[in-house]
């Protein structure tokens, strides 16, 4: 369009003309759309920039209705407003409406209107003026997109957003807050900050004080409450609201709810705090280093091992070690690093104590979720003691190794199940199999099948228990086929790794076993005779008394003593009286029968128990079998010895319930059957008791009497029967007590030689005659030789020829006034011992003689073997000599016999003047009797040895 104003609007020229052409001009060149319309709201002119506007030329507006260029929803307003102008007057107001352009586009425009009147006052057509909204009604729209878009953003945000105003009231509440809070808007709008906690408030109002005076808080991390009560944390962020003119008009808050955030952190912190602590509580250094081979984390133990605090963190095993161990380190943790992998590595490190430890290092490598190596985690061990006690243990291990493979004692290992897994060397020398032979094989089928049951349970004992309390006994077969008994203690050491089995320590008991069943033997048999000895004895009296008690049958005990026993022992030797007593066994038993008992009680006392009896009287039966058995001579040795016995019997259960009772009874009534004549048996009676004490009490009084010397000495002179010479003197000893007086010789010899009493008080004789022998000779008298008896037990005594040379050195007496008297009974069990000994004292100038002759008839050839110079003619042949001419016969026997044997006779017990008439008649040459003198003491004696010649005192008698 050249030119929008239309040229009806021109009507002048020249000067004018150029005034409307500039008006034209100007009006085109407004920058708002100017239209002059009819009342019908037909253009009548246009100006180029509303041509320009709606993209129509000036020619075809003009004439053209708005209607036909106006927005169709903006035309019934149009219309309106113009019938409102042309009806009423009424100016159009400014609106805003729209033009369709011709290639249909849109154009909006501000409309402005007044009126042009004719002259008289009329409307006569409307001015519009239109101002282009095109870019204004863009930025409207983009504003309100903007705005529709942030209502949006805020309405659909998961942040919590509110205004409030300057007072706190909230202005603004979007559906996260709802959420977060748990106010509706409706409930939140207007109030004051319901949310926060009274304790918070005071918080809240500083707050709101900053943001008010301008402040943007942001990071906010605050406590609130939300309407159920419940605590719930946020993090947000605080603005200032201005208004236009930026001024605040209140504050904007924005926040999320970091509730769970929080918890989880707090959780999280809890867990890490908890980590750290267990970390630390581990007594090992624990630690871990990044790929970089840095320190990143290490615990308590760790510090104090190495020291420094948290001043390693970052810094590498370069930093900590020399160069040497370093590269140990960091070879070993390369290959950590390059894949998941573990390693374990011992090694010697210095420590912040200043010492050097032996340290096991076990690292794996720390994988991430992703499957990243990230570093490392180490465990360092202190294996400095372990290492120590391992070499100790080592050391231990080879000395136990010693030990046990050169034990004598045999070692094995075995499984619960008895199966032999180790054996120590020594098996071969015990049982003959090497260890490997039985190594594999089950215990119980090596041991002695009857053994098998009882080692079984002892086995299970030790798997239930740890030990063996005693050993268990069992035999097992040695490689040459004989029997073994072994002897073991186990010990259950299953449970421990090393050894795993139950440990057996075995000993060969074998020989011990023998020896122990000897000894065993030996506690309850005679070693001599091999008969029950004592205690066996007791034993079987009292199950026999027991069993007597119940069936109501008899038990009878016999006690049996050899009648000369003693004698024999003494003279012919220990050897012989032995070798009688196991003789004496032999026939014992022949005379019982088997299931009775023979027992040995000591010396020559034998007891025998019989059992079961109907009545007493059939141990009068046994004991005169004994008897009978034990009559017949003994072969011992060469010769044929003579013995008898005696028997004492006590029945159960009259003579005593118990067995002491019955044996002490049994002896009793023996030793009254001695006293009245050998050779018999005798039962228990009550009276026998008293004997017993009163020998009892004999004994105890001689031991005192030879305790407190009281014995003494009566001399019997021995005379030249034709001169009446006292030739020599015979020592009688006498027992001095204050309540009996004197006791002779006969009343306490035999007890003292029973009790071996007669040792000393025979030592005492021989030393108090050869003193009184030598103060006789010292006073002057004639020397004589003092005759001193002995008994068998004497001479039999080893110590006789030293005691009888010490006596002599210490009187003094010269030995050949020494004259010893033996019985003949005593010479007849001679033994070359005896021989001997009577050689020596011969030697010595000693004098023998043989007592009581001819009462043992001993032969010739016996005597010529003695050193003897005397044989005294027993006083029971010189008793009858006169009367009896077979004692006469025997007396000359004997004074031949002597004389062809050159030796001296002495008649003993000459009392009469027939009797020593008979004996000169006869050729004897000596005498000794009453007929002369009795015997009396020294002093008594000493006027008689003086006067030296007894026919003068007979005569004078
Ligand atoms: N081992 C010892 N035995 C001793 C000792 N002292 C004495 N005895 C022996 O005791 C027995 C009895 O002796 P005892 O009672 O002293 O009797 C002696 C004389 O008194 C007695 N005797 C002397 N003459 C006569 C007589 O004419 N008639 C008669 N009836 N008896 C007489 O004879 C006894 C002396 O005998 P012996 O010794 O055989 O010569 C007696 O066996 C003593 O041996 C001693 O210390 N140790």
């Amino acid at each position: 369009m050249a030119n929008g104003l239309s040229p009806e609007s021109s009507g002048a020229s020249s000067g004018l003309d150029i005034d409307l052409e500039l008006a034209r001009e100007a009006l085109d060149r407004t920058p708002v759309g100017l239209v002059l319309d009819n009342l019908d709201g037909i253009c009548v002119l246009a100006n180029r920039t509303f041509c320009e506007l709606v993209d129509y030329p000036a020619q075809a507006l003009r004439g053209l209705s708005f209607r036909a260029i106006t927005h169709p929803e903006d035309i019934d307003r149009d219309e309106a407003a113009l019938n409102r102008l042309t009806a009423h007057g009424e100016i159009p107001g400014s609106v805003e409406k729209r033009f369709v352009r011709p290639d249909g586009s849109i154009v909006w425009v501000q409309r402005s209107t007044s009126l042009i009147r004719g002259v008289g006052g009329e409307v006569r057509f409307m001015v519009s003026a239109f101002v282009d909204l095109t870019e204004r009604r863009a930025k409207d729209r983009a504003i309100y997109q903007m705005n529709e878009f942030l209502t949006a953003v805020v309405e659909n945000s998961p942040v919590a957003i509110f205004t409030t105003d300057p007072e706190g009231r909230i202005t603004f509440w979007n559906p996260a807050a709802e959420r977060t809070f748990g106010y509706k808007r409706e409930e939140a709008m207007g109030q004051s900050a319901p949310f926060v906690p009274d304790a918070k408030r005071e918080e809240a109002h500083t707050l709101r004080q900053r943001v008010l005076g301008g402040e943007v808080l942001t990071g906010l991390e605050l406590e609130r409450q939300r309407v159920d009560g419940s605590t719930i944390y946020i993090n947000g962020a605080a603005a200032p609201l201005r208004d236009e003119n930026d001024r605040v008009t209140g504050l904007l808050v924005a926040c999320i709810d970091t509730t769970e955030a929080k918890l989880t952190e707090r959780e999280l912190g809890r867990q890490l705090h908890f980590t750290r602590a267990m970390i630390d509580a581990i007594p090992s250094p624990v630690y871990f280093k990044d790929r970089e081979g840095r320190y990143k984390v290490y615990n308590r133990a760790w510090d104090d091992l190495f020291g420094g605090g948290q001043s390693w963190i970052g810094r590498t095993v370069f930093d900590m070690f020399e160069r040497e161990l370093a590269d140990v380190h960091h070879d070993r943790d390369k290959t950590l690093y390059d894949k998941p992998a573990s390693t374990s590595y011992e090694a010697k490190v210095p420590t912040a104590a200043g010492g050097e430890l032996e340290m096991l290092y076990n690292k794996v490598s720390f994988v991430e979720r992703s499957g990243e190596v990230a570093g490392l985690i180490g465990v360092i061990t202190d294996v400095t003691r372990y290492k120590e006690a391992e070499r100790a243990l080592e050391a231990s291990e080879a000395r136990f190794r010693v030990l046990t493979e050169s034990a004598l004692d045999l070692i094995s290992v075995l499984t619960e199940d008895g199966i032999i897994t180790y054996q120590s060397p020594s098996l071969k020398h015990l049982i003959g199999f090497e260890p490997a032979e039985t190594i594999g094989k089950s215990v119980f089928d090596l041991v002695h099948h009857d053994d098998a049951e009882h080692v079984r349970a002892a086995f299970k004992r030790i798997l239930e228990m740890s030990q063996s309390r005693e050993p268990i006994e069992y035999r097992v077969r040695h490689k040459d086929g004989m029997w073994r008994t072994f002897e073991s203690l186990g010990t259950n050491t299953i449970s421990n790794p090393h050894i795993g089995g139950v440990v057996f320590n075995s000993r060969d008991i074998t020989d011990r076993k023998v020896i122990q069943q000897r000894i065993q033997h030996l506690a309850y048999h005679d070693n001599l005779t091999g008969l029950p000895n004592r205690s066996l004895l007791q034993d079987r009296l009292a199950h026999s008394i027991a069993r007597g008690e119940r069936s109501g049958k008899k038990v009878a005990v016999l006690f049996i003593d050899l009648d000369n026993f003693k004698n024999i022992n003494d003279t012919l030797g220990h050897d012989v009286g032995d070798e009688l007593l196991r003789q004496v066994s032999r026939r014992l038993s022949d005379c019982v029968r088997v299931e009775d008992t023979i027992a040995r009680q000591g010396g020559d006392e034998f007891i025998v128990l019989l059992d079961s009896l109907e009545d007493g009287r059939g141990a009068s039966v046994v004991a005169q079998k004994i008897l009978n058995s034990l009559r017949l001579p003994f072969l011992l040795g060469a010769t044929e010895q003579h013995v008898s016995g005696s028997v004492g019997i006590a029945l159960y259960p009259e003579d005593g319930r118990d067995a002491q009772t019955l044996m002490k009874n049994a002896d009793t009534a023996m030793f009254h059957g001695k006293g009245l004549g050998k050779n018999t048996y005798q039962y228990f009676t009550a009276q026998m008791n008293i004997a017993v004490k009163r020998r009892m009490t004999l004994e105890s009084a001689l031991r005192r009497a030879v305790m407190q010397k009281d014995f003494l000495l009566h001399y019997q002179p021995q005379i030249n029967l034709e001169t009446g010479e006292v030739i020599a003197v015979e020592a009688l000893v006498r027992w001095k007590t204050e309540d009996s007086g004197t006791v002779m010789p006969g009343d306490f010899i035999p007890l003292a030689e029973e009790t071996g009493l007669i040792n000393e008080i025979g030592e005492w004789v021989l030393r108090e005659g050869c003193r009184q022998a030598k103060e006789w000779q010292v006073a002057g008298l004639t020397p004589r030789r003092m005759a001193i008896n002995l008994s068998a037990r004497q001479f039999a005594d080893k110590a006789f020829l030293d005691m009888v040379t010490r006596v002599l050195a210490e009187t003094g007496l010269a030995p050949e006034y020494l004259e010893l008297e033996i019985t003949e009974s005593q010479v007849m069990r001679q033994t070359d011992g005896m021989i001997m000994l009577l050689n020596r004292l011969s030697e010595m100038g000693i004098h023998l003689a043989i007592d009581d002759f001819g009462t043992g008839y001993s032969s010739l050839s016996y005597l010529k073997r003695l050193p003897i110079q005397k044989l005294k003619i027993d006083q029971s042949f010189i008793r009858d000599i006169t009367v009896d001419p077979n004692d006469t016969a025997i007396v000359v026997a004997i004074i031949n016999m002597a004389k062809s044997l050159d030796l001296d006779t002495i008649a003993e017990g000459v009392e009469t003047a027939g009797q020593l008439a008979l004996l000169r008649s006869k050729g004897c040459r000596v005498g000794q009797g009453f007929y002369f003198s009795a015997p009396m003491s020294a002093e008594a004696l000493y006027p008689l040895l003086k006067q030296n010649n007894l026919y003068l005192q007979s005569r004078a008698r």
